[in-house]
């Protein structure tokens, strides 16, 4: 379950009125899965057309950081990128208040989440990610991505009494071999831009089609960790997800070569990428290891109902690690 902040039909009609002019709410239905915000289904009938939408009110972030993701969100989508579309209110806003929460009204995608990819679906992912990127630039915000490398240095100290003192070592080596490569000419020379930082499977959805059919990517969601970093940061944070065995943590072959196939169509490779690959692989292993370790460890209220397993990018980063010296 994931509605903290309940809703009736009653209530939200009103608001619904009050805040847009897009016809007559007609149903309301929390949405279960998420962990961060409230989210519900609403859907509305205008001149006999239902059109459905999906209402986030925001548990954790505050009315003053949300316009970079919503700005985002809409410049992505007025740019031809498959993202959910944020609505203006009557008053030209964005940003909503709804139960004294912050909250958004976005365009719903069609269809659902992948879990087990084929290579078709990465090429989809991929060339999607580079389309993205590349609008992108012409975004005139800037917010880094707040879960880099200031807040793995803040993070590591407070996880590192929990952990058993090997991984102690390695999160520390880690950390070290990272800071240098931040520091050197190659990572400063990387192309970058506003990047999503989590496009893990669970937040792309594809059409439900036959089983036969070439899937068709729906859209890119949960912009809420997004942030202008290095576009190979985020294509290493994606293929960590999409591209592997979930066994093994290792690359499948066809799944990482549709990718960065599909993603290289439209913006091939910088010599300073190629280079970055395996410490660009590190890191991005690393930055969900500390996350999950936190969010494990250190959990905060009203958040993470179930945390994430942290071996698993431990693993990875072992992995990659193992890879990079080979
Ligand atoms: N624009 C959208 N169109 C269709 N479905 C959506 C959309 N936004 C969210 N959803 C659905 O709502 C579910 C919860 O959304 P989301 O994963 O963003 O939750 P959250 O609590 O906001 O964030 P988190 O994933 O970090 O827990 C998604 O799994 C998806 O099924
Ligand atoms: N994608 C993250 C969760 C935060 O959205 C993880 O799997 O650790």
């Amino acid at each position: 379950m994931a509605v903290y902040t309940q809703l009736n039909l009653e209530e939200t009609t009103d608001w619904f009125k009050k805040q847009f002019e897009l016809g007559e709410l007609v149903s309301l239905k929390g949405i279960s899965s998420g962990i961060e915000n409230s989210n519900f289904f609403l859907s509305a009938l205008q001149k006999n057309l239902q059109t459905e939408y999906v209402l986030t009110i925001f548990e954790r972030l505050s009315a003053t950081e949300l316009p970079y993701y919503l700005e985002l969100m809409q410049h992505l989508s007025q740019h031809g990128i498959k993202v959910p579309a944020p609505f203006l209110n009557k008053d030209h806003a964005l940003v909503l208040s709804l139960k004294d929460k912050p909250a958004a009204l976005v365009s719903k995608l069609e269809g659902a989440s992948v879990m087990q990819p084929s290579p078709e679906h990465c090429h989809e992912v991929g060339f999607m990610l580079a389309k993205m990127h590349l609008a992108g630039l012409s975004f005139d915000k800037h917010q880094p991505n707040l879960r880099s490398l200031p807040w793995w240095q803040v993070t590591i100290p407070q996880i590192l009494p929990f952990i058993d003192t090997e991984q102690q070592n390695l999160l520390s080596n880690e950390l070290k071999v990272q800071i240098e490569f931040f520091g050197s000419d190659t990572y400063k020379d990387l192309p970058q831009g506003p990047s999503h930082c989590d496009l893990f499977r669970d937040n792309v959805l594809f059409k439900s089609l036959s089983k036969d059919a070439k899937p068709e990517l729906s859209g890119f969601f949960d912009f809420y960790f997004a942030g202008t970093d290095k576009w190979l940061f985020d294509i290493c944070v994606t293929v960590n997800d999409w591209c592997i065995d979930h066994a093994t943590g290792m690359f499948k072959p066809d799944l990482i070569s549709a990718f960065l196939h599909a993603y290289q169509e439209v913006r091939p490779f910088t010599d300073e990428e190629e280079m970055a690959w395996p410490f660009m692989q590190r890191a991005a292993a690393l930055r969900f290891w500390i996350s999950r370790l936190w969010d494990f460890y250190l959990p905060r209220e009203a958040a993470l109902l179930t945390p994430h397993d942290p071996k698993h990018f431990e693993r990875i980063l072992r992995l990659r690690i193992k890879q990079h010296a080979n």
